[in-house]
């Protein structure tokens, strides 16, 4: 939106709406900053993600986006920098604090099922361990999960038993199982570290349409994904999967933009990704 875009509003008008558009903020990170060792990876991030946005992050390899992805699970802490989940400031990680009305889910690059246990247990792991559910239950709602990202009939294989895209399939659906015996479901946020890497084209199709469907679903789909965010490389997966990309380089955030203004850009960084030159400021 255009910074200016208020200036001829009421000055209240102009407040009111800032107030609003500050609501349906669900994640922030406030100028992150993230070292190991001696390392800087992360020099001063900070982005918003908002209610019902499908954010994109890219980048090149090993500028910290897998590493923001995790400070935003609250798998890792930030050195310096907030991070705000519904506007209040995380501290620590997400297993110090109790954060409620945002559950914030983040599915793995390598799926990361436990192989001794078979998709039942993996999917349904969670609900097994932490709720009240009845054990029959927790079968039928991984049935259910499992049907809503297009697996049938796999409930007794163990993971070796699997293609990689049918891993990644068992690992979503174990992000977007649920206890639906609670009241309240609150809103997620889920994270998906490069979800396609390694697949096929087709298989990438599959995935990126489910990354959208159950979301796009709403009412239907299990839990409630109001939001996601998707680190990739592939451009099939910016071009289908995600509305808004950030592109962190050197450990900030240079570019962010649509989909669609990635291809027109004349940002020279964003130029010599979208093309694969080995010519521009990107040095290997
Ligand atoms: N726990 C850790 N300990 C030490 N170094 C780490 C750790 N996690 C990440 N790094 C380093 O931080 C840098 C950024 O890693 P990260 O995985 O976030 O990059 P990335 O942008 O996701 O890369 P890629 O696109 O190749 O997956 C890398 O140099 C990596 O080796």
């Amino acid at each position: 939106m255009d910074e200016n875009s208020n200036s001829h509003m009421p000055k209240n008008l102009g407040a009111a709406r800032e107030a609003k558009d500050e609501s349906d903020v669900l994640i922030e990170c406030r100028n992150v900053r993230k070292s190991f060792g001696e390392k800087q990876i992360l020099k001063g991030v900070s982005f918003k993600i908002r209610h019902g946005e499908a954010v994109g992050i890219i980048g090149p390899s090993g500028t910290g986006k897998s590493t923001i992805l995790k400070i935003m699970a609250g798998l890792l802490a930030p050195d310096e920098g907030e991070v705000l989940i519904c506007g209040r400031e995380r501290h620590g990680l997400v297993d110090d604090e109790e954060i409620s009305g945002l559950r914030i889910g983040l599915v793995f690059q390598s799926a990361a099922l436990f192989d001794s246990l078979t998709v039942r247990e993996n999917v349904g792991f969670l609900l097994y361990e932490n709720s009240k559910m009845a054990k029959d239950q927790i079968a039928k709602l991984v049935t259910e999960t499992l049907a809503a990202v297009g697996l049938k009939d796999v409930e007794d294989r163990l993971p070796s038993e699997l293609s990689g895209g049918m891993k990644k399939r068992v690992a979503l659906a174990r992000s977007i199982i649920f206890d639906n015996t609670k009241e309240a479901i609150e809103p997620e946020v889920l994270l998906y570290d490069e979800p396609t890497a390694g697949l096929d084209p087709i298989a990438s199709t599959v995935v990126e349409d489910l990354i959208r469907s159950v979301y796009i679903k709403g009412d239907d789909s299990p839990g409630n994904i109001t939001s996601y965010v998707v680190v990739t490389h592939q451009h099939s997966t910016i071009r289908r999967a995600v509305d808004r990309l950030l592109f962190l380089h050197e450990g900030k955030i240079v570019w962010e933009g649509m989909t669609h203004e990635f291809a027109t850009s004349t940002n020279p960084i964003v130029r010599q990704f979208a093309s694969g030159s080995l010519d521009g400021p990107i040095r290997y």
